[in-house]
C-alpha cells in the first residue's frame, strides 16, 4: 500500500516538474526580453507573465499539499516534494505581488540607466557605469575626480532607490512570512541548509581577518605614499574612492603602483590583451576551450547565437554580467557588456562557469537544476579562473613572457591575487550583514545609511569620501541591492573556490602539500581530464543532495573552511607581517572622522 502511494507520488511529481519547466522557460524568456531591452512595455509584459505563472504555481502547490510525502522512503523523491511544497513570492495576493515586482524592476531600471556628468566637463552628462565610470575608477589618479564620480553615482543609483527599496523590504518580508519564515534573512539563509549559517560566516571572518588586516595596513601605506597623508591617514580607515573600484570590493586597479616589488617586470594583462587584438568573442572562445580541455562540455550552438557579449548601442540593457538557464536543456546564454581587459577576462570565466554548471545538470529534474548551494554556482568559474590567472597559464597562452619564478615575483603574484580575493571578503560579508539587519528590522529605514557605513568601517576599514546623511542610500549603489540578489553566495564562493582549487590541483598532479615545486599559487589544471571529471561529477549533482555531499565528492571535506585560502596566501601573509613591522605601520584602523551617522 505504501509502495503504491509512493509510486503515485513519483508519477505526479514528474509531471509537475515538466510543467514547472515550461513555466520557468516562459518566465526566463520574458525576463531576458526586459533586461536585454529595458522599456516600459517589456517591463509590463514581464510582470504580467509572472502574475499569470504565479496562478499556475499556486494550483500546483495546492495539489502537492495533498500528498503525504513526509513519510516516503525515497529520499530524492522526498527532497523534490519538499522543494515543491514552498510556493515562494507567489504566496502574496496579486496586488502586493505586483507592487513587489514593480519596486524591484524600478530599482533595477534606475540602476541600469543611471548616468552622471563628467568631472572634467560638466556639460557631458551621459557617463554610464559601464564602460565610462568603470574606466574612470580603473585609471584616474586624481582624488577629486574620483570623489566627484563616487558622489554622483551614489546620488543617482543609490539615493534614488530608497523609496522602492523600503517598499520592497516590507512586501518581501510579508512573502517570507507567508512561506513560514520569520523574515527574508531567514528565507535567504534556508538555501544553505545548515542550522548555524550565520555563525559559520562569522567563524570564516575570524579566520581570515588577520590576513586582511595586514593587507589593509600595507595598502593604506602605499596609498599614503602615493596621495600624501592629508588624503590617506596613517591610522584611520582607507577612503573608499581611492581603491580602484566603485564599491572598493576588489583593488586590482591599484596594483601597478602598490605592488611589493615594483622593479620586477610589470605584468599588465590588459595591455597584452589589447596588443594582441583580443576581442570579446575571443575571450569567450578561450574560456570555452579551457572547459573543453578538462573534458567538460562545449558551449552549444544556441549559446553562441543568443548570447549578448557586447553593450548594444541602440537600447538600454542591464549590463551587469549574468548567465541564463532557460530550462529546456538547449537554450543557455550570457549577457554582459564585455570590455577587453583583465577584469572582464575573469568575469567571462565566472559567467562561463555558471553555464557549465547548467550544462552538467541539465539532465536532472528542473527542481534540482541549481547549485548545491548558491555559493557553489558562484565558485565554478572563479575556480577555473584561479588556474587561468596563474603565471604558468598566462605564459602558456602568451599573455606574459619569460621571467622564471623567483621569491619576489611570487610575492607580487600573491599580492595581485590577494587584492582581488582577500579584500573582497569583508565587502561581501558586510553587504548581507547589512541586509539581514534590514529584513529583521534591527536596521530601520531611518538608520539604513548609518548602519551600512558602520558595518563597512568596522569590517572593511573603509570610509566614504565625504559626509553622508539619511538623504543618501549608498547600499543601493551596488547592483545586487538594487536588483534583489542575495550576496552571501559570493562570500561563500570566495572561501570554497580555494577548497575546490586545491582538490583539483591535487588531482591534476599540479599540487603536492609541502612540495615547493608544486605550489598552489602556480597550479594550472588546464587539460587535466582527471580534474575535469571530478569537477563534472560534482556539478552533475546540482541541488539533488545537501551541499556537504557535493563538497565531499570533490574535496573530501564536508564543511566550508578558510584553510584552502589561508594555505594559498601563506607566503604573502608572512611577507606582509614582516613588511608592516619594517615600516612600523599601524595594523587595523581607528574610528573615522567622516560624519555618516
Ligand atoms: C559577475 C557577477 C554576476 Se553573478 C557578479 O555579480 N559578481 C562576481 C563576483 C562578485 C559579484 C559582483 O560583481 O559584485
Ligand atoms: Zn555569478
Amino acid at each position: 500500500e505504501l509502495e503504491a502511494l509512493e509510486q503515485e507520488g513519483r508519477d505526479y511529481i514528474q509531471l509537475l516538474d515538466k510543467a514547472a519547466g515550461l513555466r520557468k522557460n516562459r518566465a526566463s524568456l520574458a525576463e531576458w526580453e526586459y533586461t536585454a531591452n529595458i522599456t516600459k512595455e517589456n517591463e509590463d509584459k514581464w510582470i504580467q507573465i509572472r502574475l499569470d505563472i504565479s496562478k499556475q504555481d499556486k494550483v500546483a502547490w495546492e495539489e502537492t499539499k495533498m500528498y503525504k510525502w513526509q513519510g516516503f522512503q525515497d529520499n530524492t523523491l522526498k527532497r523534490m516534494f519538499k522543494k515543491y511544497s514552498e510556493l515562494g513570492v507567489a504566496a502574496l495576493p496579486d496586488d502586493k505581488y505586483q507592487q513587489l515586482m514593480r519596486s524591484v524592476s524600478g530599482m533595477e531600471a534606475n540602476y541600469a540607466t543611471s548616468k552622471i556628468c563628467s568631472y572634467k566637463d560638466n556639460t557631458k552628462c551621459d557617463l554610464a557605469l559601464e564602460p565610462d565610470i568603470t574606466e574612470i575608477f580603473a585609471k584616474s589618479l586624481d582624488p577629486e575626480e574620483l570623489k566627484h564620480t563616487w558622489v554622483e553615482w551614489h546620488k543617482t543609483a543609490g539615493a534614488k532607490a530608497r523609496a522602492n527599496f523600503t517598499q520592497y523590504v516590507q512586501l518581501y518580508n510579508e512573502a517570507a512570512k507567508l512561506n513560514d519564515y520569520k523574515d527574508v534573512a531567514d528565507w535567504w539563509q534556508a538555501d544553505y541548509e545548515v542550522p548555524n549559517f550565520e555563525e559559520q560566516l562569522a567563524k570564516l571572518w575570524d579566520d581570515v581577518k588577520p590576513l586582511y588586516q595586514q593587507l589593509h595596513a600595507y595598502v593604506r601605506k602605499r596609498l599614503r605614499d602615493m596621495y600624501g597623508d592629508h588624503v590617506v591617514s596613517a591610522r584611520g580607515p582607507i577612503p573608499a574612492h581611492l581603491l580602484g573600484n566603485m564599491w572598493a570590493q576588489t583593488w586590482n586597479n591599484i596594483e601597478s603602483f602598490t605592488r611589493p616589488y615594483p622593479d620586477k617586470k610589470e605584468v599588465d594583462i590588459t595591455q597584452a590583451m589589447k596588443d594582441q587584438k583580443y576581442t570579446p568573442l575571443k575571450m569567450f572562445q578561450m574560456s570555452d576551450e579551457f572547459f573543453r580541455s578538462l573534458n567538460l562540455t562545449a558551449m552549444p550552438q544556441k549559446f553562441w547565437q543568443n548570447s549578448i557579449i557586447e553593450k548594444p548601442t541602440d537600447r538600454d540593457i542591464v549590463c551587469h554580467a549574468s548567465a541564463w538557464d532557460f530550462y529546456d536543456g538547449e537554450d543557455f546564454r550570457i549577457k554582459q557588456c564585455t570590455t577587453v581587459d583583465y577584469e572582464y577576462f575573469q568575469t567571462t570565466h565566472h559567467e562561463m562557469g555558471h553555464v557549465q554548471y547548467f550544462l552538467q545538470y541539465k539532465h536532472l529534474p528542473v527542481i534540482f537544476r541549481d547549485g548545491a548551494n548558491p555559493g557553489f554556482h558562484e565558485a565554478v568559474g572563479d575556480t577555473i579562473a584561479l588556474s587561468v590567472s596563474s603565471p604558468k597559464h598566462l605564459r602558456r597562452v602568451g599573455l606574459i613572457s619569460g621571467d622564471a619564478e623567483d621569491e619576489q615575483t611570487e610575492i607580487n603574484q600573491l599580492y595581485k591575487m590577494g587584492i582581488d580575493k582577500i579584500v573582497f571578503l569583508p565587502f561581501a560579508y558586510t553587504l548581507d550583514l547589512f541586509r539581514y539587519g534590514v529584513f529583521r528590522g534591527t536596521t530601520p529605514p531611518e538608520d539604513y545609511n548609518c548602519h551600512y557605513w558602520r558595518l563597512r568601517e568596522a569590517l572593511q576599514g573603509v570610509e566614504p569620501p565625504v559626509n553622508r546623511t539619511e538623504d543618501d542610500f549608498d547600499a543601493a549603489a551596488k547592483y545586487h541591492v538594487s536588483a534583489n540578489v542575495e550576496y552571501a553566495r559570493y562570500y561563500v564562493s570566495f572561501i570554497i573556490q580555494f577548497q575546490f582549487h586545491r582538490a583539483l590541483c591535487s588531482l591534476a598532479g599540479e599540487y603536492v602539500q609541502e612540495d615547493i615545486t608544486r605550489k598552489l599559487v602556480d597550479c594550472d589544471i588546464y587539460q587535466s581530464v582527471a580534474a575535469g571529471n571530478a569537477l563534472g561529477n560534482m556539478l552533475k549533482m546540482g541541488s539533488s543532495k545537501p551541499w556537504p555531499d557535493a563538497m565531499e565528492a570533490l574535496t573530501g571535506q564536508r564543511a566550508m573552511k578558510a584553510d584552502g585560502l589561508l594555505e594559498y596566501f601563506r607566503p604573502l601573509y608572512d611577507w606582509l607581517v614582516a613588511e608592516n613591522q619594517r615600516t612600523g605601520e599601524h595594523i587595523g584602523w581607528e574610528p573615522s572622522k567622516i560624519h555618516y551617522c
